[in-house]
């Protein structure tokens, strides 16, 4: 399979880039269209003759706001926005390679969270933009990604990323991605009963890679990023008297007043004047998002750490947790001490964003409650690897060339 691919690879591209060690440039866009923004990553790899694997020469990354959920009633701008953003892919990929050059879109969270209609119409409008454009569209080139791809697609892009895919390499790393609509856990188990335990449906999944068949524990929870997280909290996910109600919660500052929108709507939200207020009332709220949904699997191992991105890595610096530059590790109970703190005096002592006792506590009730990692768990908050991001779009465009089975 891997090796009809790379040779149906090397026929595809010609001989003009091709440089003199016979090593192969080629490149790949992918656009990952999240609830909360649009981001293109162009990548250029290098293949080499003897190794399975390319080598990542370079990522080109670009990013918007909001997704494009928020332009459900104007697919046009949603295209506006491709469009504007593929121009980082016309000035990265060189003219000659364009032709060859696949062009690909995968929405996660805020699409599927959309009427499937208007999710539909918002594929078409980037179908139609993508078709227009000089690049190579394969057939499924713009489509809603399935959660579980998502998880293991991100699994992939950070083992190959911090180099644990090489054939000699025993040990692996699990990822934690929390967006703004789902979030995913991904991890190769050591203890065969964390797969037997796991609940029967979409919970493992198979992924053959390089002659190796990975059994991986991975899941998508939709509903359970962090904005829709929010949304539970305040008790506004399953409404539709969003128009007119304001949505109070404990883990906001009690004077606090405001307009807040995800996903397209607007919500009239406040904290609880002369109410409760603080990191208490607050968990036991946001313990409503994650009891009796989130499974926790018999062992959170995988032989190796756990990298956390995405929203965990941007409220890790809100928090002052770690250096927005760098990352770094950081235990559970970091992230606990820091939400009491950040909760307990919002009225005297306000933090940036008024939602960071809500974000922090529910990052800490997810991964004690949720997943069940305990205080001591180390997590490495990660934003990039090599220069290169976090995501799931990297092993997203590796499936394009080495077509990675998950099953
Ligand atoms: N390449 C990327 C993609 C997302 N992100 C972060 O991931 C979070 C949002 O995830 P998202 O909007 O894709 O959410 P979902 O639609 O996947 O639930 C934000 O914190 C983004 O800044 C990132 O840092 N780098």
């Amino acid at each position: 399979q891997l090796g009809r691919s790379l040779l149906d690879l090397s026929s595809f591209l010609p001989a003009l880039s091709r440089p003199a060690n016979h090593s192969r440039i080629f490149h790949a866009v992918m656009f990952d269209a999240g609830s909360t923004g649009t981001r293109i990553h162009v990548y250029t790899f290098i293949q080499g003759d003897s190794e399975p694997l390319p080598v990542l020469d370079n990522e080109m990354f670009h990013s918007v706001k909001p997704g494009l959920s928020a332009y459900a009633d104007a697919p046009e701008v949603a295209g506006h926005t491709v469009r504007m953003l593929l121009k980082v892919a016309k000035k990265t990929v060189p003219r000659v390679d364009w032709k060859r050059t696949p062009l690909v879109l995968r929405a996660t969270a805020g699409l599927r969270l959309l009427p499937a209609e208007r999710a539909q119409a918002l594929l078409d409008q980037i179908q139609l933009v993508f078709d227009e454009s000089p690049f190579f569209v394969p057939d499924d080139g713009v489509s809603i990604m399935n959660g579980t791809d998502e998880g293991i697609l991100a699994w992939v892009s950070l083992n190959f990323l911090t180099g644990h895919l090489k054939a000699q390499s025993k040990k692996t790393v699990g990822i934690l991605d929390l967006g703004g609509g789902s979030t995913q856990i991904t991890f190769l188990p050591t203890v065969r009963k964390t797969i037997e335990d796991a609940p029967a449906a979409d919970f493992v999944a198979r992924l053959d890679f390089l002659n190796t068949t990975f059994e991986l524990y991975s899941h998508s929870y939709l509903g359970s990023g962090i904005m829709a997280a929010r949304l539970s909290t305040l008790g506004a996910l399953t409404t539709d008297e969003s128009e007119w109600r304001v949505f109070r919660s404990s883990c906001l500052p009690g004077k606090f007043r405001d307009e807040w929108s995800f996903g397209g709507l607007v919500y009239r939200v406040s904290g609880e004047p002369g109410g409760p207020e603080g990191y208490k009332p607050c968990y036991q709220e946001v313990l409503k998002a994650v009891k009796g949904i989130i499974h926790q699997p018999y062992q959170l191992e995988s032989g190796g750490v756990f990298y956390a991105f995405s929203y965990y890595y941007d409220r890790a610096v809100d928090a002052g947790l770690i250096d927005g530059l760098t990352g770094g590790t950081v235990q559970v109970r970091d992230f606990r001490k820091r939400a009491k703190e950040v909760c307990s005096d919002m009225t005297k002592n306000p933090p940036a964003s008024p939602f960071l006792c809500m974000d922090l506590t529910y990052i800490t009730c997810l991964l004690k409650d949720g997943f069940g990692f305990k205080d001591s768990a180390a997590l490495q908050l990660t934003k990039k690897v090599n220069n290169v991001e976090a995501s799931w779009a990297l092993g997203a465009a590796l499936d394009r060339f080495h077509e990675l089975k998950i099953h």
